[in-house]
């Protein structure tokens, strides 16, 4: 199956690497799509073109791109949309005659260990896309109408951990860590404690950590004192309300 990107930017690069075949793929001017297919194989191609050509086409571009994308296209084809906030139904008004599924992926996609959230569809295409997503991480299947919320803890949600693991690096070197170590330290603990949560919850494994009167205690205080929990509150609300 040739699957075709338009747009070649972060996202479709992040989910072509991890699908490590190659592809077709457009951008708008800036030489990404080649770069892409130098990278993967396949080819660099006009929208229409990668309409013609890909048996599926993950709509890759920026959401306000979207009514300009279409205009162009005269072949219908199964159209994946990975446009944050576009809604099928907007998604549909202008391919009116392709099966349309909608998938909220994220970055780590690249590496394999992606999450991305489905919405929840009646097509038969939709077991496909699934399966295709499958290929680079996890699926969630969540009712459209919570897209949205689910793709502002998942599409967004690696930046929050970077800007996690860049502060407490920072922290590590203040005191005294070589930054690389440092940088191994972060990542290799917000791994170690993924993993773990697989296996048990948030509170028991806070409780398995906090000795009483100890370091961590002193720890948590201080990040409830900075306002961390308001914080992601907050994030979750600007992004779902923005
Ligand atoms: N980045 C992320 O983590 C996530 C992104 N998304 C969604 O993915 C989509 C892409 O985001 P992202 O990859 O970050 O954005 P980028 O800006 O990195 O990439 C956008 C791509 O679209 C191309 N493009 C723009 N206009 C056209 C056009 N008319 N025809 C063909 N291609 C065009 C751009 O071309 P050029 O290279 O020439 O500028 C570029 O390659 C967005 O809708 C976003 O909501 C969803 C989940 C996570
Ligand atoms: O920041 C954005 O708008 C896109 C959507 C999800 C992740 N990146």
């Amino acid at each position: 199956m040739r699957i075709g990107f338009i747009g070649a930017g972060n996202m479709a690069s992040a989910l072509a690497r991890g699908w490590g075949k190659p592809v077709y793929a457009s951008d708008s001017g800036s030489g990404r799509a080649q770069q892409l297919v130098d990278e993967l194989g396949g080819e660099a191609l006009t929208n229409e073109q990668v309409f013609e050509r890909a048996d599926v086409v993950i709509l890759a571009h920026k959401p306000y791109q979207l009514e300009a994308v279409a205009e162009g296209i005269t072949t219908d084809k199964l159209v994946v949309s990975i446009l944050g906030r576009a809604t099928v139904a907007e998604i549909e008004a202008v391919y009116p005659r392709s099966p349309v599924i909608r998938v909220e992926p994220n970055t780590p996609t690249a590496v394999r260990r992606g999450v991305s959230v489905l919405a929840a569809s009646d097509r038969p295409e939709a077991q496909l896309v699934k399966d295709l997503f499958e290929r680079v991480g996890s699926v969630v299947e969540v009712p459209e109408r919570l897209l949205d919320v689910a793709g502002a803890v998942t599409g967004v949600g690696p930046a929050y951990w970077a800007l996690f693991v860049e502060a407490y690096t920072d922290a590590a070197i203040r005191h005294g860590i070589p930054a690389a170590q440092a940088a191994t330290l972060v990542t290799e603990t917000m791994a170690g404690t993924a993993a773990l949560l697989t296996q048990t919850d948030t509170l028991a494994l806070r409780r398995g950590v906090t000795s009483p009167g100890g370091s961590t205690a002193r720890g948590l205080a201080a990040l409830e004192r900075g306002g961390v929990r308001a914080a992601l509150a907050q994030a979750m609300d600007d992004v779902v309300g923005g």
